[in-house]
């Protein structure tokens, strides 16, 4: 099939339309970041740079740590975002952007977000890095798509009843990471969980400054689900669409969390760029024997 100019939109030197990366820019092994900043402090820590482009809050440096090639590049806040950062990634590999044409064969890329979240339970400390095995999606961005994800559905349904879940919110879907990925990254220090994925950092998490809570009792629903002995441990806002539409494409992925916030404990990291520049260093060391 053809894919025509408002379909694949690509600018003038041929690089895809909001990445504004060509296919020879970036690396196999790609670590997202939700903060444009981060980038350069993932970046700081490679041998060379080799590439560094942006568009928006799409900024991307690829580059070799330790002699291994990595591309890392900033997502920003959201699902949405998401839904065109892997898009145009994986349109870098697996379509001809001169003949318009998806590739025969497919490229497999890993994806490592390295990310802030909050703790919704008690015994997740603020400075710890968990790693999401599995991730509820309140957005609804893999609904957009047809396909074979594999989702947790009996979990899905579940929360549904036990939260009493609005139904004029999207319904929410559960995906889990890469197998491969979770072999390869969990380690003792590493804690394991199910994170749930919000459209949003206040009302969509059960923060409230000055506007009211249309569910008062949201925070409390969320943080005391639980099925077959798994609950909610943390939130954050990417990893559910980057778990979907990774299984989708045929990618991997992995979501680490640089646990911030306790909201149980009502809490706050001290340190919280000292805590993410760890699990920089972590991941990337990580990233080596892939
Ligand atoms: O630190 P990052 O990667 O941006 O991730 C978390 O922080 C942002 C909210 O402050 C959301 O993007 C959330 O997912
Ligand atoms: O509480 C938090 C902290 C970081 N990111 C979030 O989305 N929520």
């Amino acid at each position: 099939m053809h894919l025509g100019p408002s379909e694949l939109i690509l600018n003038q030197d041929g690089s895809v339309y909001h990445l504004n990366l060509l296919p020879e820019d970036i690396a196999h092994t790609v670590i997202l970041v939700g903060d444009p900043d981060r980038v350069e402090r993932v970046s700081r820590h490679f041998d060379q740079v080799e590439i560094e482009k942006r568009k928006r809050e799409f900024i991307t440096h690829t580059g070799r740590y330790k002699g291994k090639r990595l591309s890392v590049l900033s997502t920003g806040i959201g699902t949405d975002n998401i839904d065109i950062v892997l898009n145009e990634l994986d349109a870098l590999v697996n379509i001809d952007l001169v003949n318009r044409k998806v590739h025969k064969n497919k490229q497999v890329l890993n994806f490592i977000r390295i990310g802030t979240s909050g703790a919704v339970q008690a015994e997740i400390p603020v400075d710890s890095f968990l790693l999401s095995e599995y991730a509820l999606g309140f957005d609804s961005v893999l609904r957009y798509y047809r396909g074979q994800a594999e989702r947790l559905t009996e979990f899905e349904d579940a929360f549904m009843e036990q939260t009493g879940w609005d139904p004029e919110k999207s319904r929410p879907y559960a995906v889990s990471c890469s197998e491969f990925l979770l072999d390869h990254f969990t380690e003792d220090r590493i804690c394991l969980g199910f994170t749930g994925s919000n459209v949003g950092f206040y009302g969509p998490q059960g923060r409230h400054l000055r506007l009211q809570a249309a569910d008062p009792k949201l925070h409390e629903k969320l943080a005391s689900f639980s099925f077959q002995g798994r609950k909610l441990t943390n939130f954050e806002m990417e990893t559910s669409a980057l778990y979907g539409l990774s299984s989708l494409m045929g990618h991997r992925a992995i979501s680490m969390n640089a646990i911030i916030a306790n909201r149980a404990t009502t809490t706050f990291s001290k340190n919280p760029r000292k805590t993410v520049d760890q699990l920089i260093k972590w991941s990337l060391d990580k990233t080596l024997l892939l």
